[in-house]
């Protein structure tokens, strides 16, 4: 599904070129979820973007969907390969000025569907992301977890065949996290989708994740199987007041 090689980049700044990744190496098979952990700075959101097609690498061999991404991989390209993955951002991206269902249908309208198809197919991923009677709201007037439901549906209107999340939960509280992680989990289970999660919560991570690497100053310190845990557990309110809650 994705193969890297000794991927590197860098990023030209005043005083030289910043190696923001190094040495990068692993294989990510079809179906699974692997996570992204490291410190602020070690090259997360880098190899995301890499992995995402948003970016290109400087060194090494990256594969992605059976296609080979090198530096002169051209933009078009790129963008068709694009097509056969979602992702979803940190902080949700939702356009404001659109209806949730408009957001959601976003993506096909931009790829010439009709607008009959792309609305049809919105309504049906608002449902299966339990935001069905949201879906003519405006942005603004969804709470985070909906807003991260949203996203999450307008990330698999394209039926991709990986999918990319940028610290899904940074922005949520640990009950609404449990939520979009048992989100996540029925989307990989009934649709195999392949996922590739960067997440600071070790619990997210333990919840979610076959495998995960751990980045250190743009290179992978250490890769292998997640100590699984088989619920989310997170911080809750009752222990502010030492309840067992
Ligand atoms: N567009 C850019 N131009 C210059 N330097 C960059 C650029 N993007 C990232 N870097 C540098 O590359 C390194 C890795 O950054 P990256 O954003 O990938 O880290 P991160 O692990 O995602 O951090 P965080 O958790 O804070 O988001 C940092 O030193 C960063 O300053």
């Amino acid at each position: 599904m994705i193969a890297l090689e000794e991927v590197g980049k860098s990023f030209a700044r005043r005083g030289g070129d910043v190696a923001a990744l190094s040495q990068i190496t692993f294989q990510v098979a079809p179906g699974e979820v692997l996570g992204i952990a490291g410190r602020s700075g070690a090259g997360k959101s880098t190899l995301l973007r890499l992995l995402s097609l948003q970016m290109r690498p400087d060194r090494g061999r990256l594969c992605v969907l059976g296609t080979r991404i090198g530096p002169d991989t051209g933009s078009a390209a790129l963008r068709r390969l694009a097509r056969q993955t979602g992702f979803v951002f940190q902080g949700f991206s939702l356009l404001r000025n659109l209806t949730v269902l408009d957001n959601v249908a976003l993506p096909l309208k931009l790829r010439g569907a009709d607008r009959a198809t792309r609305r049809e197919k919105a309504r049906q991923l608002l449902d299966f992301v339990g935001l069905g009677r949201h879906a003519l709201a405006w942005p603004a007037t969804l709470s985070g977890g909906e807003a991260q439901r949203a996203a999450i549906a307008r990330a698999l209107i394209g039926d991709p065949r990986i999918l990319y999340l940028d610290e899904p939960s940074s922005a949520l509280d640990a009950a609404t996290t449990r939520g979009i992680l048992e989100l996540l989990r029925d989307i990989r289970d009934q649709r195999g989708v392949t996922m590739i999660l960067v997440a600071h919560q070790v619990d997210v991570l333990r919840y979610m994740c076959d495998r995960a690497l751990q980045l250190e100053a743009g290179r992978i310190a250490r890769i292998g199987p997640v100590a699984r845990s088989a619920e989310f557990r997170g911080d809750r309110l009752a222990e502010m007041w030492g309840d067992d809650g």
